[in-house]
């Protein structure tokens, strides 16, 4: 018997020791998963650096060329950029970006979300001679961009599996004989790998020197690597080979070393100028919320939420699982689009305000790609994600057999569970990209929080002490809200764990100016620019007027044609300049012009009881449909 007992005890302690030494395997094996995939992205950032001759995160100053000019056609592009447009300034990036293409250099774009990629073709496109072909992967995308254009007053088509055959025609004859009036023409890769007619027409252009540039938007669909990977890109090499003299522009927001070494190689351009802009999103304001375990509460407080910061009809999304309603989102009409992660590409509509995730995101990549759906107009706007410890499980076994998906998604729990490492911080370290200030852009640096140290392995040996005691069996989701009650209860007893919140000095008031609340002229002329969408054949109300435009108007109030046509250009003050000066007329001096500050104060007194009631009254939000069951 007491041999049995040695025996029993030796067996333990060796299957101890076996599920110690596999432990160990397991995270040698992750080690070695991770720095395999550092060593090709290294290998490929160093092919990528000899191709192009360029340096890896080479900003313009640091190319060998000076792109910022002077050019010869430096007025006539300001001329263009401010009258056509409506575009104040360039950005960052844009100036060099143009000159380059203009000089008819092949160029690849890495620019953030909503840094505004598109003017950095369509503005070449207007100044150079002929036909700008833009192969762009979505048909939602497309019409956006050829319903913008045309709203400008600028030739552009689409050829895709819509255009019907009288538009076809006509592209074609303009295509093949300079008839008609062709700029800009969008189509999808399947196109140029699918249709011998399309290349044929396109080959007659380029043979005549009319074919200006090529475009290709969302360029890191080129990639396997990439994370919307298309296999008709993989064919737009052939145009590189086909029209060897017109430049290439390949535009992506995101692209690690790999996918663009991979897209340089597929598009054929390995002597490209590489301008890589930073990651930073400077109007962001990030944040994370503790998830309540019970999935009506979340569902409450994501509305609560909606409703108390965004009472002027701001629009946001909700990323968790249903999909609806999206046309209606986009044209203002509705305040709220919920969607799943699947929904994210297509989307055009740079005054999002805020992004909410209902559940964490699978990685820091990903999270960073749909959060930055928020304000790609560059006013402030928020992006919130409300984690538990609780939905770590289940993302897991969704990435386990993905490249490294545990390792990124531990990168993201980390990101949420900090309190006191800046959230933007997390994002630079990601993209290897060089520390840059927050300026209080965070919930962690906005705030300081008091963290007491609790000893969880007390704790955790306590409640399994419990739960062996009471002859209890747990699954791992049930363990971590026990262990969640557990971390309250300790509390109550007076253990130090509470962190508290309190506003950093200086910074704090920034998070209050953060949300960028319309004033009141800003909502009348929100009101006119639907009117006027509408009135001009239904195209996006910020077509009409951009948020930024919207902003500037307000703050400036021109009162004269030569005035606002500073502020939005020519062409848009001759087609809408009436109305406009004569809401800012209607506008001054009237009630309504009463300090902001005062409206504010008298608004945040009451928004508690105004939310609830909205909460009843409001049709226009969609609440938050979710198909998660939470456990
Ligand atoms: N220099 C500028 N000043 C002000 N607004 C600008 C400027 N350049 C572009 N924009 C505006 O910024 C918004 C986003 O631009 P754009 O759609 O080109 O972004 P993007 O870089 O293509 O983003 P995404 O990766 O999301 O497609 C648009 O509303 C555009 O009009
Ligand atoms: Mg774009």
């Amino acid at each position: 018997m007491e041999t049995e007992e040695l025996v029993m005890e030796e067996l333990l302690s060796v299957e101890a020791e076996i599920q110690d030494v596999q432990d160990q395997i397991k995270t040698l094996f992750d080690r070695q998963e991770k720095l395999e995939e550092r060593q090709s992205e290294l290998r490929a950032l160093l092919e990528a650096c000899k191709a192009s001759g360029s340096p890896v995160q080479g900003s313009p100053s640091t190319t060998s060329e000076n792109w910022s000019g002077p050019f010869q056609w430096d007025s006539e592009a300001d001329d263009v950029r401010l009258n056509v447009f409506g575009i104040p300034s360039y950005r960052a990036n844009q100036r060099e970006i143009i000159n380059a293409v203009m000089s008819g250099k092949d160029v690849l774009v890495i620019m953030a979300a909503g840094g505004g990629k598109s003017l950095c073709y369509q503005l070449p496109a207007i100044l150079r001679d002929g036909v700008a072909l833009v192969v762009s992967p979505l048909l939602s995308l497309i019409q956006d961009q050829v319903m913008g254009l045309t709203a400008l007053g600028i030739p552009a088509f689409m050829l895709t599996s819509t255009t019907n055959k009288e538009v076809e025609k006509f592209i074609y004859k303009a295509l093949e004989k300079g008839e008609g009036e062709l700029k800009v023409l969008y189509v999808t890769p399947e196109k140029i790998s699918k249709s011998k007619r399309f290349m044929s027409k396109l080959e007659k252009c380029n043979h005549q020197g009319r074919l200006s540039l090529i475009a290709i938007d969302e360029a890191h669909c080129c990639s396997q690597w990439g994370h919307d990977f298309r296999p008709d890109y993989k064919s737009l090499g052939i145009l590189k080979t086909q029209f060897p003299g017109v430049p290439i522009v390949a535009l992506t927001a995101t692209a690690t070393g790999k996918v663009q070494y991979d897209l340089m190689e597929m598009l054929r351009i390995p002597k490209c100028v590489k301008f890589v802009s930073t990651v930073n999103r400077p109007n962001l304001f990030y944040k994370v919320r503790e998830k309540p375990s019970v999935g009506k509460e979340v569902i409450d407080e994501i509305a609560e939420f909606i409703l108390e910061s965004y009472s002027n009809h701001e629009s946001g999304i909700v990323y968790c699982f249903s999909r609806k309603e999206c046309n209606r989102w986009s044209k203002n009409k509705l305040q709220v689009i919920v969607g799943t992660v699947a929904f994210g590409m297509g989307i055009n509509k740079p005054d999002v305000r805020f992004v909410i995730h209902h559940s964490l995101s699978k990685s820091m990549e990903t999270y960073y790609q749909e959060s930055g759906r928020a304000g790609r107009d560059g006013l402030p706007s928020e992006c919130v994600l409300f984690f538990r410890p609780a939905d770590v499980p289940r993302q897991s076994s969704m990435v386990f057999y993905e490249n490294s998906g545990l390792q990124n998604l531990y990168d993201i729990v980390r990101y949420c569970q900090t309190k006191r490492q800046c959230r933007r911080a997390a994002f630079f370290k990601h993209f290897s990209e060089a520390l840059q200030d927050c300026n209080g852009m965070c919930d962690n640096c906005a705030f300081s929080n008091e963290i007491i140290e609790l000893d969880y392995a007390v704790a955790i040996v306590s409640l399994l002490k419990d739960v062996l005691e009471n002859d209890q069996r747990l699954t791992m989701l049930q363990l971590v809200d026990k262990m969640k009650s557990k971390h309250k209860q300790l509390g109550k007893k007076a253990v130090k764990i509470e962190t508290c919140n309190k506003e950093k000095s200086k910074t704090a008031g920034d998070v209050k100016t953060v949300k960028h609340r319309l004033s009141g002229l800003e909502s009348k002329l929100d009101e006119l620019r639907k009117e006027l969408s509408s009135n001009h054949g239904g195209i996006f109300p910020h077509s009409v007027l951009s948020s930024q435009q919207m902003s500037m108007i307000s703050t400036e109030k021109p009162n004269s044609m030569e005035e606002l046509e500073k502020i939005i250009g020519k062409l848009k003050a001759e087609k809408y300049g009436d109305r406009i000066l004569e809401e800012i007329g209607k506008f001054v001096g009237s009630e309504d012009e009463l300090p902001e500050i005062e409206a504010s104060k008298e608004e945040e007194g009451s928004s508690d009881k105004r939310a609830s009631k909205r909460l009843k009254t409001r049709k226009n939000v969609v609440l938050i449909d979710s198909g998660d069951e939470e456990p």
